[in-house]
């Protein structure tokens, strides 16, 4: 039995990982931790668990945390840091925060001063469908961006044979941006409306180009939307090719990539966020623009679970030798 921890429970996607892990075979929740609200059932916060999780909160404590097997940090970047620079070396952490994604320079560009940049180098990128065995033997889970998770599943498929740049026209659900309370996202601001934000300079935008640059020099421009729903994202990529391409080879190619990923599904109709809402999946498709030689990738996940809570569930069982699905089978919401 793994006896694990969750610190920053009472955001979103702490409230994700308690429900995920409540029903995992393998694991005790022996810690949960806030900043606030300690001494508090968890139930209070989060009526929706009332009889399902009463557990206490308790405070943040270095001592307690060094006395699990696995810690996942659900705490704004910045925060998540300060935790892991004391406490690395004692125990395995998968952090869900932008701290341990982006290297030195990239992070600083973007975010702040890094209080632990040596620390970086040893993080491995919690992708799955990438870094399988890097993850195995991971202590610290830089656990990727919600966007980042939709956009870059959507374009290593087809990474090899696209040229040039590609833009990425992303919409996610508010729950995006956690609990917080911001005046732009007042009921009356979101509900029945659409807008881009942050255009061409969102954090992921560094992030994706980073993960693929690795691979293939590539530029990226990224624009993010809010969608007035709860949850979900989907991601509308464009890719210039070469050349013409037959749509058959191109969905075998897609199929034949993701064959062995147990949450990936490769359709052949356009992907909706409903379909996918509630579930580890990341569904996808294709269409091919024939007149203008460019592929359009369409990808959706759910943002607090592919893309936060459930993936980093399948980040600990790949560290743990579990089985990657395991408390993982979930069932979409639809409708
Ligand atoms: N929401 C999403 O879809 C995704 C989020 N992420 C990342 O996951 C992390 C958590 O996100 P999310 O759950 O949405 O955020 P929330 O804002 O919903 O929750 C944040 C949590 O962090 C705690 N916290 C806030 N400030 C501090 C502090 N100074 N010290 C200690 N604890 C603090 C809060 O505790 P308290 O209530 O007690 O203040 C709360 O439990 C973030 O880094 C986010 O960027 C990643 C992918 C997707
Ligand atoms: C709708 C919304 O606001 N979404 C968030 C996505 C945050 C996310 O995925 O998290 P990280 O900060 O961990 O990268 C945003 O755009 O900032």
């Amino acid at each position: 039995m793994l006896h694990v921890g969750i610190v920053g429970v009472s955001g979103f996607t702490g409230l994700e990982l308690v429900k995920l892990l409540l029903h995992h075979p393998a694991v005790s929740i022996d810690y949960i931790a806030s900043r606030s609200h300690i001494g508090e059932p968890l139930s209070n916060i989060f009526p929706s668990l009332n009889s399902i999780c009463d557990k206490k909160i308790e405070a943040i404590n270095e001592d307690r945390l060094k006395s699990l097997d696995v810690v996942f940090l659900a705490l704004p970047h910045g925060v998540s840091m300060e935790l892991v620079c004391k406490i690395h070396n004692k125990i395995r952490l998968i952090d869900l925060s932008a701290d341990f994604r982006l290297s030195k320079d990239l992070y600083e560009k973007w975010y702040k001063t890094h209080l632990c940049p040596d620390l970086i180098e040893t993080a491995v990128y919690g992708l799955p469908e990438l870094n399988k065995d890097k993850i195995k033997d991971a202590k610290l889970i830089a656990n990727p961006g919600c966007y980042a998770t939709a956009s870059i599943l959507a374009i290593l498929p087809f990474l090899d044979i696209i040229e040039g740049d590609v833009i990425i026209d992303a919409k996610s659900g508010v729950s995006g941006a956690g609990k917080s309370l911001r005046e732009d996202l007042l009921f009356s601001e979101v509900a029945s409306s659409f807008r881009a934000y942050s255009v061409a300079k969102h954090r992921h935008q560094p992030e994706i180009k980073q993960v693929l640059s690795e691979m293939k020099p590539i530029n990226i421009t990224f624009v993010p939307h809010l969608l007035p729903i709860n949850r979900g994202i989907l991601v509308t990529i464009y890719a210039n090719l070469p050349t013409i391409f037959d749509e058959v080879f191109l969905f075998e190619k897609l199929k034949r990539f993701y064959i062995n990923e147990p949450f990936v599904r490769v359709l052949k109709n356009l992907p909706q966020i409903s379909n996918c809402v509630g579930t580890n999946f990341c569904d996808m498709s294709f269409a091919l623009d024939k007149d203008n030689n460019r592929l359009i990738i369409i990808g959706v996940i759910d943002n607090l679970l592919k893309g936060a809570s459930s993936q980093a569930v399948q980040n600990m069982n790949i560290m743990f030798g579990l089985k990657e699905e395991e408390g993982l089978n979930l069932k979409p919401y639809y409708p």
